[in-house]
Formats: C-alpha cells, structure tokens, sequence
C-alpha cells in the first residue's frame, strides 16, 4: 500500500505545488490520476518516485517510511517511473535497456513479449540504439516496455497514451488490464485519456496542487463526464 500523508513541494522562490496531499492506493489496484494541465501531477509522480525531494509530507510504502530513501533505493524497493518525456540513452541497445531493467538477460522470445505489449517488432528494436535514430514515440514505447518488464510492486506511468498510435495504444490498455487482473503490481496512471480513466478501479483529480476528488471509478467518472466545462480534464477531446 502506498500512503501519502500531506505531501508538500515548492518550487524556488517559493511558489507551492503540491499542496497538503494525502492519498491511500491500495495494492494491486489501477489508479488514475487525471486533472487540468499543470494541475501537479507529474509533480505529484516525482515526488513518489523520489525525483524531487519533499518540502514536507511522509511517504510510506508497504508500512515502510520512504520519504528519506532517494530515487535509486525507491527503485530498489519496487517503485517503477515511465517518464512523460523520456530520456535517451546513449550507446546502449533496445535489448541492454530491457535486459537492465528486468535484472537479468532475456531471451528473444521475452524481449519479444515486452515489446509486442508496446506494439512494436522486437526483432526491428532488439539490437538498436537508443540514440536519436529512434523517433519519440519509439523511445517513449521503449520505455513503458522496460517499466513492464520490472515488474515493479508499484509502477507510475505518466501519460502513456503521449505520442503513441491508436493500434499500440489498444494493446497497452490490455497490458495495464492484464496486469490488473492478474494483481502483478499497483498501477498509478497519468492520463487525461478516456479510455485510461474506463479501466480504473478509482480515479484521483488533481488541480491546483490539491486533490480535488478522489474514489471509485464508478463514483468519480460520471462526474467528469458531466463537466461540460471539462475542468477537471478534456475527456475524450484527446486522440491516442
Ligand atoms: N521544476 C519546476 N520549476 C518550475 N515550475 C515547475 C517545475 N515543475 C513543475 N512546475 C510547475 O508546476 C505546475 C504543475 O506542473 P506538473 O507538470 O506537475 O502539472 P501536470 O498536472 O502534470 O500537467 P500536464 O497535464 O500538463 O502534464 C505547473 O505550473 C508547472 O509549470
């Protein structure tokens, strides 16, 4: 379970982002986090992930207090971060990456798997570098491939529908369900993209810093739909 208890961030000069935010995720649950653009959630993600220090606030992870734990030893303790704008390794191969972040090789057949979940021919991708010979959304489809194959106890994916074709999206929404279903991990998505927010078991608003509603989807999505105003998120405005 993962526990944060009035979360705080500021950033220099002393404008506060992230304010008094308390939330509980449940294991092996599928949270959405959706919200107006610069609302705080990437900040929010960071802030788990350990990228960004604290002004205030406790995380607790599994009855474990994190919050003094950096960005490494939150990795080594299960928290997996796919970034929105991805970072390009370079000298190191497709394979390498997955290789790494799975903690041992892999085979063609699971390198395969991985990246098929993403939509992509592993056998094109295996050997190549992830250098700028890769467009963005090959990178970005990369590197939601090397969250999976961790298979981390809590893995945060920030706007995974960004740059991604609609066939490939299709199979990451099935992956994000698979994974659900078989209570592989928790799952704290990004998403202002309709069909994330279908999938959810609860939906978190955040704007303004704060989180301005939080429950089950059943409770929380026809809200959002009913905005016609969309304050909270375009719905459905956005194509994959
Ligand atoms: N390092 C930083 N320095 C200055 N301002 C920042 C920094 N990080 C975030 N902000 C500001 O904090 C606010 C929240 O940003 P954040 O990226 O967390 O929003 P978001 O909800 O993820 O937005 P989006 O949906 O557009 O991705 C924005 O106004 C942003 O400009």
């Amino acid at each position: 379970m993962m526990q944060l208890e009035h979360l705080a961030w500021s950033i220099q000069g002393g404008v506060e982002i992230i304010k008094d935010i308390d939330l509980v995720v449940p294991d092996g649950k599928l949270v959405v986090v959706t919200g107006p653009n610069g609302g705080g959630k990437t900040s929010l993600a960071k802030l788990i992930a350990g990228i960004t220090p604290l002004k205030s606030g406790k995380i607790v992870f599994d009855g474990e207090d994190i919050t003094a734990l950096d960005v490494t030893e939150r990795a080594q303790k299960g928290i997996a971060f796919a970034f929105q704008q991805p970072v390009r390794f370079k000298g190191l191969r497709v394979r390498d990456l997955l290789e790494l972040a799975a903690g041992h090789p892999l085979d063609e057949g699971e390198l395969c798997q991985w990246l098929g979940r993403v939509g992509l021919c592993a056998n094109e991708y295996i050997d190549r570098e992830l250098s700028a010979s890769l467009s963005g959304g090959e990178i970005k489809r990369i590197e939601i491939a090397s969250v999976l194959a961790r298979k981390a106890r809590f893995s945060i994916f920030d706007e995974p529908e960004a740059g991604i074709d609609l066939w490939s999206f299709s199979r990451l929404v099935e992956t994000f369900e698979d994974i659900r279903r078989s209570k592989a991990g928790t799952l704290m998505i990004i998403s202002h993209q309709e069909r994330i927010l279908a999938i959810a078991d609860e939906i978190v608003v955040v704007a303004e810093g704060r989180v301005r509603a939080a429950g089950p989807k059943d409770e929380i999505l026809p809200m959002l739909l009913a905005d016609e105003k969309a304050v909270y998120c375009p719905l459905g405005k956005e194509e994959a």
